[in-house]
C-alpha cells in the first residue's frame, strides 16, 4: 500500500546549518504520527518542509505516492497537505473576519462552493454560522484555534500537520480541541502528523512516533512502548522525565 506521507533522507540546509539530516519516515493513510524531541532538533522544521514552507536541500517528500520538489511542487500537491500552528493569532490575520479567513484559502486553490464549504468547516469545528463576521480578537484562544482548524480543512486536504495545535490553550480546553481534532480525523480519515513537547498529548493522540535530536530521527516506536518506558536512547529517556505528568522513566 503506498504511504500517505513518504520522507527518504530529507535535508534542510539554512546557510551552513543542518536544520534536518536525512530524515527518512513513512506515515500511513489514516495514521497518526507524533513527531517528539527537544526544543531546536527540528520537528517544526520538518512540518515545514511537507508543506512547503522550509527550503528543501535534499531527499525527497512523496505524499500518496506523489514526488515532487521545490517550484515544481503543484498548487494541488499543497492543497493536499494543511498545518495548524501552535499560535492561532499568528495565522490569523487580526483585521479579517472568520469569514475572510475562511475564504482566503478557497481563493487560493481556486475552490468554488464557498458558502457550503464555509457553513460546513465551521459547523464541524463547533463553532456556528454566527461567528463568519466576527474578528479573531473578539474569539476565546480555543475558538480561535478552532478556526485555524476549519481554516485548514476547508480545503479538503488529505493529512494535517499539527505544530503543538494546543500548547497555547489551557488544560480543559487543550482536551476539547484534541477531542475535536480525533473525532475529525476520524470521519474525514485524514492522516495527522503532530509535533508536541507533551508526551502524554502525543501519546494519547498517535499511535507511532519519532524521537527527533539535532536535526535527526533518533528513535522510532509506539506510544504503547513509550508509554510503558519500553525506549533504547537515553535522550528519549530523559524527554520522559523533563514531560510533566508524563510516567517518570
Ligand atoms: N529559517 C531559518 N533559518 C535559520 N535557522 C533556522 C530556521 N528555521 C529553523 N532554524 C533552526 O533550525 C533548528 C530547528 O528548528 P525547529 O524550529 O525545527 O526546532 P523544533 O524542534 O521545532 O523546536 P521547538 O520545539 O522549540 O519549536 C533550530 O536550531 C533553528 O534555530
Amino acid at each position: 500500500m503506498i504511504a500517505a506521507l513518504e520522507i527518504d533522507n530529507l535535508s534542510v540546509v539554512y546557510d551552513e546549518f543542518h536544520a534536518l539530516k536525512d530524515v527518512s519516515l513513512a506515515v500511513e493513510r489514516g495514521e497518526s504520527f507524533g513527531l517528539v524531541g527537544e526544543s531546536g532538533s527540528g520537528k517544526s522544521t520538518l512540518l515545514r518542509a511537507v508543506a512547503g514552507l522550509a527550503p528543501i536541500s535534499s531527499g525527497a517528500i512523496r505524499i500518496d505516492g506523489e514526488a515532487l520538489r521545490g517550484s515544481k511542487r503543484s498548487k494541488t500537491f499543497y492543497r493536499r497537505v494543511q498545518m495548524v500552528f501552535q499560535d492561532p493569532y499568528g495565522s490569523l490575520h487580526p483585521r479579517q473576519t472568520i469569514d475572510r479567513l475562511l475564504l482566503e484559502p478557497l481563493a487560493i486553490h481556486d475552490i468554488d462552493d464557498s458558502e457550503r464549504r464555509i457553513e460546513r468547516a465551521l459547523d464541524e469545528v463547533g463553532l456556528g454560522n454566527g461567528f463568519r463576521f466576527r474578528y479573531p480578537h473578539q474569539l476565546s484562544g480555543g475558538q480561535r484555534q478552532r478556526v485555524a482548524i476549519a481554516r485548514a480543512l476547508i480545503v479538503e486536504p488529505s493529512i494535517l500537520l499539527l505544530d503543538e495545535p494546543t500548547s497555547a490553550l489551557d488544560a480543559s480546553v487543550q482536551a476539547e480541541v484534541l477531542n475535536l481534532l480525533e473525532q475529525i480525523r476520524r470521519d474525514r480519515k485524514l492522516t495527522f502528523v503532530m509535533v508536541s513537547h507533551d508526551l502524554g498529548v502525543v501519546t494519547h493522540m498517535c499511535e507511532r512516533l519519532a524521537v527527533m535530536r539535532n536535526g535527526a530521527v533518533v528513535e522510532r516506536l509506539s506510544s504503547r512502548e513509550l508509554a510503558e518506558g519500553a525506549v533504547h536512547e537515553d535522550y528519549t529517556r530523559n524527554l520522559m522525565i523533563a514531560s510533566k505528568g508524563f510516567v517518570k522513566a
